[in-house]
């Protein structure tokens, strides 16, 4: 028999709490909604119900709609706004009984917007509440840009739509997004109680949607709307939706909510359609499938419990992981060589911690009890007992090999022994030790504390226990994990090899720098490759560099001009000189001296300038730098260092800023298709070499125009 979607009891009190149960998370499905449709008109039927709580099995509410489902019909035939308004607001708000919403777990998106329909919400503390969808490139569509500020005010409610930002169940309080907190084991009673309360008119019976007391004035909220569409034009330029969604709710302002309904549910059926849409979406789905690793999650093999890790070098990397690790609760040791080393390193974690609290992330109480959490050490003798150690000193192979060989000897049996390198075999890492199930790359990007992504390395030694035990750490210090086999620079440095190397490329036979940047960006990148390499730093990964260069020489275009402008005194934004020169304030300024070390190292090189490559166009020039990086991770794939097409969208994104509406690096070359980036990759190689040459698999792909994305199952049920 098929499975009730909601489920209605009737108590004595002539309360019907009606439960939404399609667990783990009851999302919204077209069968769901029809569910609740249907408990929601017999219960206003019967004569016995007063009142009636809504509420969530499994101690969820409702993580909201099936993001999968978006830009298909659903069952049933598309009406716009059949849900919004023919049900949510003119059968359920509009209800003869009260209807009162008991959040626990997560109330987001449609999830939210039932119960801001319901006429009063009680909720845990720990509830997570919010409408996320502008995360998924479209707006709220059962009625949340109409109700949230009417709920929160204005501002309030543009903070969390434009940001997708989720709130616990104590600021929803404070917010007025909910009536009263309650325990979880008490929340349903406290409810009914206030269904009841609602029945005998001790509390009000709230509309949202025609609340007032919490809008302000129209002029006032005009003003407010232009400020909001000229941050996101600022933050985002190259996306419509959230203006889409200021417009959305500034109609509801101007000419009523009903207007903003309509205005809301006819945005929202293009928004569905959108490419921006199918690539977050496409983004989100990617992000969770990057730890379904076959041969390693799909073993029953249990994660074990990390107590005490080590973290081995206080330098930048260092002290970046040792902070994430300690912001997440774990007991961690640095490890340094002397004590001036040992003592700069913790400084580095505590100017870490102090940040996040100068920013208002973190109460100065918390800071120290996040910083007890961290003790530094000179010698090997207190690893006896650790559980995880991440080396993650410089770049250099004999002095990594020398730390393995100690960590072998310390270590108990079980600890899993992690190196932190962009570039390094794992192989050669261990080469002096007999404990390679337990080596494996934990690849963190800089700062460590700050980015999302974590490269998870493993070789044909290492065993699946110690690869599990590496995500399962990843996770709970809230990184995202892609796992990938052992090889030079891995999937992401190598992945991204090309497009620095494309730069410099073009820069010498005469492109601007200055425009090569701003390309960049506009294309939706957080900066171009030259504004990166001042951040990064000229000296900053020198050795991987070389290592790279060995394993990939016949495709390597090695130029001198950064060497030169390191002759020179030019390092990047650290010593304020780099492709660009920076005031006081960090600002970058383009810089007309840089001409002279192109110059000469065209001179040093032979190159000379090249007419077309000097006036490229911006959409050449974002091809002729991202088309080599989807050759690279063609050959990823290829080589099956990657898992899975997705996991580098992912890498992408989060590794390196690619645009997440862009949906990563292969989707957004599916979107283009294989067939022309193939053909534009060997008119190029042509001309100017090995370094744009299509890999086999991308001409295999291009030629039966078969998705890159597509697996290789995929691929072949195709032939
Ligand atoms: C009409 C409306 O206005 C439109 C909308 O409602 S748009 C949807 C709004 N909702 C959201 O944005 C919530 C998105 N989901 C999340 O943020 C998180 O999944 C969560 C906080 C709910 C739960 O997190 P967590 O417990 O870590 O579980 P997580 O691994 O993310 O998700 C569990 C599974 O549910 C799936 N899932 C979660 N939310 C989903 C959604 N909204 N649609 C489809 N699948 C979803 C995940 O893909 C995952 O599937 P898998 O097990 O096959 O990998």
């Amino acid at each position: 028999m098929k499975e009730r979607k909601t489920i209605m009891e009737v108590g004595s009190d002539g309360i019907a709490v009606i439960t939404l149960n399609d667990p783990p998370l009851n999302l919204l499905s077209h069968d769901v909604l029809v569910s609740l449709k249907e408990s929601t008109e017999l219960a206003m039927q019967r004569d016995d119900v007063k009142a009636v709580v809504i509420t969530g099995s499994n101690g969820k509410f409702s993580g909201g709609a099936n993001v999968s489902a978006f830009g298909t019909v659903p069952q049933g035939g598309r009406k716009v706004g059949l849900w919004s308004i023919d049900f949510l607001t003119d059968v359920f708000e509009a209800a003869r009984k009260p209807i009162v919403a008991a959040v626990d777990g997560v109330a987001l998106g449609g999830g939210l917007e039932v119960a801001m329909a319901c006429h009063a919400r009680i909720s845990t503390s720990n509830a997570q509440l919010g409408l996320p969808e502008l995360q998924f490139g479209i707006l709220p569509g059962l009625g949340g840009t109409q109700r949230l500020p009417r709920l929160v005010g204005l501002s309030k409610a543009l903070e969390m739509l434009l940001a997708s930002k989720i709130v616990k169940g104590e600021e929803a309080y404070s917010l007025g997004l909910v009536d009263a907190i309650a325990p979880t084991s008490e929340l349903v009673n406290r409810a009914c109680s206030w269904a009841l309360c609602i029945v005998e008119h001790k509390k009000p019976w709230i509309s949202s949607l025609y609340k007032l007391d919490k809008l302000e004035p129209l002029a006032k909220a005009r003003i407010i709307c232009t400020s909001a569409r000229a941050r996101a034009k600022k933050q985002s330029p190259n996306l419509e939706f959230p203006l889409a969604c200021v417009d959305v709710i500034e109609e509801g302002l101007v000419s009523g909510p009903r207007a903003g309904l309509w205005k809301e549910a006819e945005t929202n059926e293009e928004l569905q359609h959108s490419t921006t849409s199918k690539s977050l979406v496409h983004i989100f789905f990617a992000q969770r499938a990057t730890t379904k690793v076959p041969g390693v999650t799909d073993q029953g093999l249990q994660p074990r419990k990390v107590y005490k890790v080590a973290v081995v070098g206080g330098g930048l990397m260092g002290s970046g992981i040792a902070t994430a690790l300690i912001l997440h609760n774990y007991s961690v040791i640095l490890k340094e060589v002397n004590e001036q080393f040992l003592q700069a390193g913790i400084g580095r974690v505590k100017a870490n911690l102090k940040s996040r609290a100068k920013n208002g992330n973190m109460s100065l109480e918390k800071l120290d009890k996040t910083f007890s959490l961290l003790r530094g050490v000179l010698e090997y003798d207190s690893f006896r007992d650790v559980d995880l150690v991440i080396e993650a000193v410089t770049e250099d192979i004999l002095l990594k090999q020398q730390i393995f060989i100690d960590l072998e000897k310390y270590c108990p049996p079980h600890c899993v022994l992690a190196t932190n390198t962009s570039t390094f075999d794992l192989n050669l890492v261990g080469k002096r030790t007999n404990v390679h199930n337990q080596i494996v790359g934990a690849h963190f990007f800089s700062p460590a504390h700050v980015r999302p992504l974590l490269e998870i390395i493993h070789t044909e030694q290492t065993s699946a226990q110690a690869v599990l035990d590496l995500i399962n750490l990843a996770k709970s210090i809230k990184k995202t994990a892609i796992i990938v086999k052992n090889s030079t620079g891995f999937a992401t440095t190598r992945m991204m090899f090309p497009y620095s190397m494309a730069a410099t490329f073009l820069v010498e036979r005469g492109a601007d720098i200055y425009k090569i940047d701003q390309a960049i960006s506009k294309f939706g990148m957080p900066m171009g490759p030259f504004r990166m390499a001042d951040l990064v730093g000229f000296g900053v990964a020198t050795g991987a560099r070389a290592n790279m260069r060995k394993s990939f020489s016949e495709r390597w275009y090695d130029s001198k001009l950064m060497q030169v402008m390191q002759e020179d005194d030019r390092a990047g934004q650290t010593n304020g000189k780099g492709f660009y020169v920076y005031d006081g304030n960090r600002k970058a300024f383009p810089d007309p001296e840089i001409e002279k070390y192109i110059e000469k190292t065209r001179r040093i090189s032979g190159v000379s300038i090249d007419p077309k490559l000097k006036s490229l166009s911006e959409k050449e020039i974002v091809e002729m730098l991202f088309f080599p990086v989807v050759n690279e991770s063609c050959r990823i794939l290829a080589e099956g260092i990657a898992i899975k097409a997705s996991d580098l969208d992912v890498a992408s994104v989060m590794g390196f800023g690619f645009p997440a509406y862009r949906g990563g690096i292969i989707f957004w070359a599916d979107s283009i298709g294989p067939k022309y980036i193939c053909s534009k990759l060997v008119e190029w190689s042509r001309i100017y070499g090995k370094i744009f040459e299509p890999c086999a698999y991308l001409k295999e792909r291009a030629s039966r125009d078969v998705p890159l994305g597509a697996s290789l199952e995929q691929a072949t049920s195709r032939l």
